[in-house]
């Protein structure tokens, strides 16, 4: 982990709101595995903490722990990497309301930036300049209760919508989802399968048959470095 300006454990919530405090789960540099900037060098900023509970989430470790940071501190080790691409992400970013700010300070540095964020929380007073990637939660991540429809009104056309597949219902649940809300007339469709429950083929071909407008994706870097942590 890379996170290094030191701070207390648990600063009071004060302190934290006077110093504008995030809590960060690591930053790390590695290439770009997802959506519509993959196989960018990319920083990765990893914001803790996360009010969903997808079945199959691969970032558990972020749900807890991590280190409270200055913006200026973030913004200083994002500028270590000299990467011209920043992704934000965690645990769920927009959990932390500072995250907004976070945002825009690496837009006002020249960053391209993106975010990943669930979908469940509020998107509207995200940087208009940030690619945000809003996952859609199908059934099979027992949160799909937790879409915010609402959100879909504050896309842009750089902005990009990924519905994770682990099943053949959860493909149809999306497929159907795809249709019932022109989500292709927004902006890009993405479909990516769970990470080891769907055959990546069996997708692609359900994709093809069924000739969906959307754009199929593996997860780069887990073929790259399998699930290694900071990669
Ligand atoms: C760890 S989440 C963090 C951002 C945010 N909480 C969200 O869910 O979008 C980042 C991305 O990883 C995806 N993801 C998590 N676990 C996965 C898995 N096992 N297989 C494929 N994608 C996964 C999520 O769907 C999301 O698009
Ligand atoms: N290499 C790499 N690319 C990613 N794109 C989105 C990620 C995420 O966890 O949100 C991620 C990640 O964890 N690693
Ligand atoms: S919303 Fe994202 S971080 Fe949270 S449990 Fe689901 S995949 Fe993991
Ligand atoms: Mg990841």
């Amino acid at each position: 982990m890379q996170v290094e300006a030191a701070s207390p454990a648990r600063p009071a919530a004060s302190d934290r709101a006077r110093r504008g405090l995030l809590r960060i789960s690591e930053i790390f540099h590695s290439i770009q595995g997802e959506a519509d900037a993959i196989g960018w060098p990319t920083v990765f900023v990893r914001l803790t903490g996360c009010p969903l509970r997808c079945t199959w989430c691969d970032t558990e470790y972020a749900f807890h722990g991590g280190q409270w940071l200055a913006i200026d501190d973030v913004l200083a080790q994002v500028a270590g990497y000299g990467a011209r691409h920043v992704c934000v992400t965690g645990g769920e970013p927009l959990a932390q309301k500072r995250c907004l700010a976070l945002l825009a300070r690496l837009c006002d540095a020249g960053h391209e930036v993106s975010l990943e964020t669930s979908g469940a929380l509020d998107v509207s007073r995200v940087d208009p300049r940030v690619r945000k990637v809003l996952d859609l939660k199908a059934p099979g991540s027992s949160e799909s209760d937790r879409n915010l429809w609402s959100n879909l009104a504050h896309l842009r056309p750089h902005d990009q919508v990924k519905i994770v597949i682990a099943s053949r219902d959860d493909y149809e649940w999306a497929r159907d989802a795809v249709a019932a809300h022109a989500l292709d007339r927004r902006c890009m469709v993405l479909f990516s399968p769970v990470h080891g429950a769907v055959e990546p083929r069996a997708l692609a071909e359900w994709i093809l048959a069924d000739r969906l407008p959307v754009r199929f994706q593996l997860q780069l870097h887990k073929l790259l470095w399998n699930d290694a942590r900071g990669k």
